[in-house]
């Protein structure tokens, strides 16, 4: 995946880059518009692993895709507290930590305060429309994720 975003992110970001994260993002939208099936079958399998995972741990019994993106993290990078309202009706966010070799750059969360470092394969998934999260300064080396987002409601499926 991390060579893949490397490898594509010219051909598959934005086709201009208009703000900071033009080129920190492969959404898989774009995938499916284009041709690298293989990387896009690996981006769905995964959502739909963590959709069982969701389902499971937090009980829930009906669950939609919204976006799944491959997101670069550079050094010096960082995200403030926010809250996932970009999609209609998000339910949960999911990050999957597909390196470590970094400093800096953990999951923060507000209220519990809380902070997460990444391991590479760890999972988190959390209501991100409700809980406020950011991302740490990345200090060192670049961080890669495969960001998530799903929502409960038929209605508000991604593309
Ligand atoms: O990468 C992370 O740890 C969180 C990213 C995030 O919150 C977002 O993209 O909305
Ligand atoms: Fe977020």
């Amino acid at each position: 995946m991390i060579h893949f975003f490397d490898a594509n992110i010219e051909k598959y970001g934005s086709a201009h880059r208009q703000n900071e994260w033009s080129h920190r993002t492969i959404g898989d939208y774009a995938l499916s518009a284009k041709a690298d099936r293989d990387v896009l079958r690996l981006l769905n399998r995964v959502k739909f692993h963590v959709m069982d995972a969701i389902r499971e741990f937090f009980g829930v019994r009906f669950i939609y895709p919204q976006a799944s993106q491959l997101v670069i993290w550079p050094e010096g990078s960082e995200q403030p507290e926010h809250v996932d309202t970009y999609f209609p009706d998000t339910s949960f966010s999911a990050i999957l930590y597909l390196n470590e070799n970094f400093e800096g750059g953990e999951t923060f969360f507000i209220d519990p305060a809380h902070r997460i470092l990444p391991q590479v394969g760890a999972l988190l998934a959390f209501d991100g429309a409700t809980l406020e999260h950011g991302v740490g300064r990345v200090t060192r080396g670049t961080r890669y994720t495969n960001a998530m987002w799903f929502t409960g409601n038929i209605r508000s499926v991604g593309p």
